[in-house]
């Protein structure tokens, strides 16, 4: 890992945005307000074009730099399987303490792409669906695996389920197509 900050934003921007999601009314909120436009526009002096950028590009980082899935920590990646543990902070809360349903598919479409990515392979999503099984809570350790059901062609089919313990809270399953050559 480049030990340039980046890791630590990645971490603080998580932390910010789940203080955010939790926080009350806020006496400083103008204060806050005018920091993030302060920080947006020196930003926005540096943007890069894809392919420069630092946010879901940098493989060297946890969660490639970004924060716009839960976390996910691979212990496990091959060209047929991926295992690991994810973790939804309150930025993703739903309601009634349980994760928003909308980002299961979110992260199962980030674990099927590191098995995409280790099959050396440009491919995208054609479909995901995903059976919510159990509530997914807030703030704990999760497993997750995705494997490879089977491949036809350009066709990989995929398949996945997101574990509190013993209790199953979704299964996924994805059809990823590999991009043909010259395919934007
Ligand atoms: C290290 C950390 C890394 C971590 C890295 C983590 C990265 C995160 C990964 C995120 C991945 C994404 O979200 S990607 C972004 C979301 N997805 C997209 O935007 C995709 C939009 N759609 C497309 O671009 C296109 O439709 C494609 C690429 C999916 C397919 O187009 P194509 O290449 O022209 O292929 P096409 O001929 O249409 O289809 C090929 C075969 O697939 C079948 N097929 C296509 N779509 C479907 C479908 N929805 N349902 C059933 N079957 C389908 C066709 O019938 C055909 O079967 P047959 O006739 O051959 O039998």
């Amino acid at each position: 890992m480049t030990d340039d900050g980046y890791a630590e934003l990645t971490s603080a921007l998580r932390g910010f945005l789940d203080a955010v999601a939790t926080a009350g009314p806020h006496d400083q909120v103008q204060a806050l307000t005018d920091d993030l436009r302060r920080w947006t526009a020196i930003l926005a002096e540096s943007r890069q074009e894809e392919g420069k950028r630092v946010f879901g590009e940098r493989f060297d980082l946890p969660d490639r730099g970004q924060t716009l899935t839960p976390v996910f920590a691979p212990q496990v990646v091959t060209t047929s399987k991926v295992e690991g543990t994810a973790w939804f902070g309150d930025y993703f809360h739903g309601s009634n303490g349980a994760a928003h349903g909308g980002t299961l598919p979110l992260l199962f479409d980030e674990v099927f792409g590191h098995i995409a990515v280790e099959r050396g392979s440009r491919a995208r999503t054609a479909y995901l669906h995903t059976d919510f099984r159990s509530v997914t809570p807030i703030g704990v350790d999760l497993q997750v695996r995705a494997w490879v059901e089977r491949a036809e062609g350009r066709k990989l089919f995929l398949a996945a389920d997101l574990r509190d313990g013993e209790v199953v809270c979704a299964e996924a399953e994805a059809l990823f197509v590999l991009l043909r050559d010259g395919a934007p």
